[in-house]
């Protein structure tokens, strides 16, 4: 089998969290402290709130930052009456990399479910964005054992009508419910489990070679400190961070451990 070159993806979350000053500010500490070696070895992305990504986008296009940006969600309506919906033309206008689909806290307090997700999915790709799309069992599922059939249907409901040609570029985040914001980070050899199963998946579902071109992402309480070892993983190939990305210094530390093999 071909080996794995996938470039280690590692994204910020803020959720909601940074008006467009603190957004500003948060990007150009970030930008102050990484430098090439840092981009080299990692894909570097933050993901605001809407309302600062503007923002994000004048600051990277005007220092000509190798950070890149995107959303935390995306209509997966293209326009029309749709009150309170931001869709793929307009972040695509904004020069938005990637947009999230599927957040746990989107089908937690959204009632997104997989066939949403999958409409946000296609609505992304329709866009040139790169969706990032996000699954994970809660913590009956994975009391049950159940973690691993849940997800992967999760990611079929997901992926329906979604190309080999999409999905080669495709990002997926396993993010254990249980462990977002909690402080329960899940054991590298669970991450590696449904990572593992997901790649395999996505193998049967489309092709072995565009299997090992999607890049996998670990999300749930990922710090500086237990970066490195979920990242050693052979199906991890980067992180989605919530809290850890909201300090820079903490941020480029994160970086940093997750690419020194
Ligand atoms: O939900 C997450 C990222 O999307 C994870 O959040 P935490 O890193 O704060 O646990």
């Amino acid at each position: 089998m071909a080996t794995a070159k996938r470039k280690p993806l590692i994204a910020g979350n803020w959720k909601l969290n940074n008006n467009h000053l603190e957004a500003i500010a948060l990007v150009q500490k970030m930008a102050f402290a990484l430098n090439d070696a840092d981009y080299d070895a990692a894909d570097i992305a933050v993901l605001p709130p809407f309302t600062a990504i503007r923002s994000v986008q004048t600051l990277v296009e005007g220092d000509k930052l190798r950070i890149t940006y995107g959303a935390q969600d995306i209509s997966q309506h293209e326009k029309g009456a749709y009150t309170g919906e931001v869709s793929g033309p307009m972040l695509a206008k904004l020069n938005c990399t990637y947009a999230l689909a599927g957040h746990s806290e989107r089908r937690e307090y959204h009632h997104e479910d997989d066939a949403v997700v999958n409409a946000k999915v296609k609505a992304a790709f329709a866009s040139g964005i790169t969706p990032i799309l996000c699954l994970g069992e809660g913590l009956e599922v994975r009391k049950a054992g159940r973690h691993v059939e849940h997800t992967l249907a999760q990611l079929e409901g997901a992926l329906k009508g979604v190309t080999e040609e999409q999905v080669r570029t495709l990002v997926v985040a396993y993010e254990p419910v249980w462990a977002i914001g909690t402080g329960e980070v899940a054991t590298p050899e669970d991450a590696q489990e449904v990572c593992a199963a997901l790649r395999k998946r996505i193998g049967e579902l489309y092709s072995p070679e565009a299997a090992q071109q999607t890049r996998i992402l670990y999300g749930g309480s990922v710090k500086s400190g237990n970066v490195a070892a979920i990242m050693a993983q052979a199906d991890v190939d980067g992180a989605l961070v919530g809290g850890a990305s909201l300090d820079a210094d903490e941020f480029v530390k994160l970086i940093r451990a997750a690419v020194q093999g």
